[in-house]
């Protein structure tokens, strides 16, 4: 049997990494990249991912996946969430943390939302993960995004951008979405008729 294979329209270099390193674990899952930066619409996570993959599928006239990011500090009721990209840009790991001064948590989750469209015209499904943490002083090598300032609860006490990417994909956000959308591409294909 030829194995499964996914778009994933993204234009980040780091997310594309992850989603292929997890995805070639256990039951190989090929993963083409269309790196365009589609536009976001403000939402919530769901609303966000949805538009998100809509737009991607009408953009490249087939299915495709798109995954969005959330960083929710608990003080902050779930801010930045989908808008941590401009907050980590303009503020940086310092400012991100400056943010708790003053509230009694440091604590925060990160969401992974993927979204799958059978194509142009079909609703988005969504599969979300979600790894609980605190937001600490920078810590680790800073490649990707904010890893450096979450220390997420099953870390051993290490932040992410401590980690190696092998520690990471076992526990992280990413990991836990893709989990859930490995199994409905899985029955997906076994449903399918066999071409
Ligand atoms: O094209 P897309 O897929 O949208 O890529 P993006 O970089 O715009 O990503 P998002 O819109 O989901 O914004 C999420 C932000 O969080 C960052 N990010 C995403 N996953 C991360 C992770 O696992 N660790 C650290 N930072 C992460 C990412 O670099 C962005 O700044
Ligand atoms: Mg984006």
């Amino acid at each position: 049997m030829s194995p499964l294979k996914v778009v994933f329209v993204t234009g980040n270099a780091n997310k594309l990494k992850e989603v292929r390193a997890i995805l070639a674990a256990g039951e190989p899952i090929e993963v083409e990249s269309q790196s365009l930066d589609i536009p976001e619409l403000q939402g919530s996570t769901q609303e966000v991912s949805r538009e998100k993959c809509r737009m991607a599928a009408e953009k490249i006239g087939g299915p495709c996946i798109t995954e969005d990011t959330a960083l929710c500090f608990k003080a902050l009721n779930g801010l930045p969430g989908v808008y941590i990209k401009w907050f980590l840009k303009e503020l940086g790991h310092e400012g991100l943390n400056k943010l708790l001064v003053g509230f009694d948590t440091t604590e925060a989750t990160a969401v992974c939302t993927f979204a799958y469209s059978a194509g142009p015209g079909h609703e988005p499904i969504l599969f979300e993960g979600k790894t609980d943490g605190h937001i600490v002083p920078a810590r680790g090598d800073g490649k990707f995004g904010w890893d450096p300032v979450f220390q997420p609860l099953e870390g051993g006490g290490l932040t992410y951008a401590e980690m190696d990417s092998v520690a990471k994909n076992k526990i992280s956000h990413r990991f836990r979405a893709l989990d859930l959308l490995r199994e409905y591409l899985k029955d997906e294909a076994k449903g399918a008729p066999s071409s």
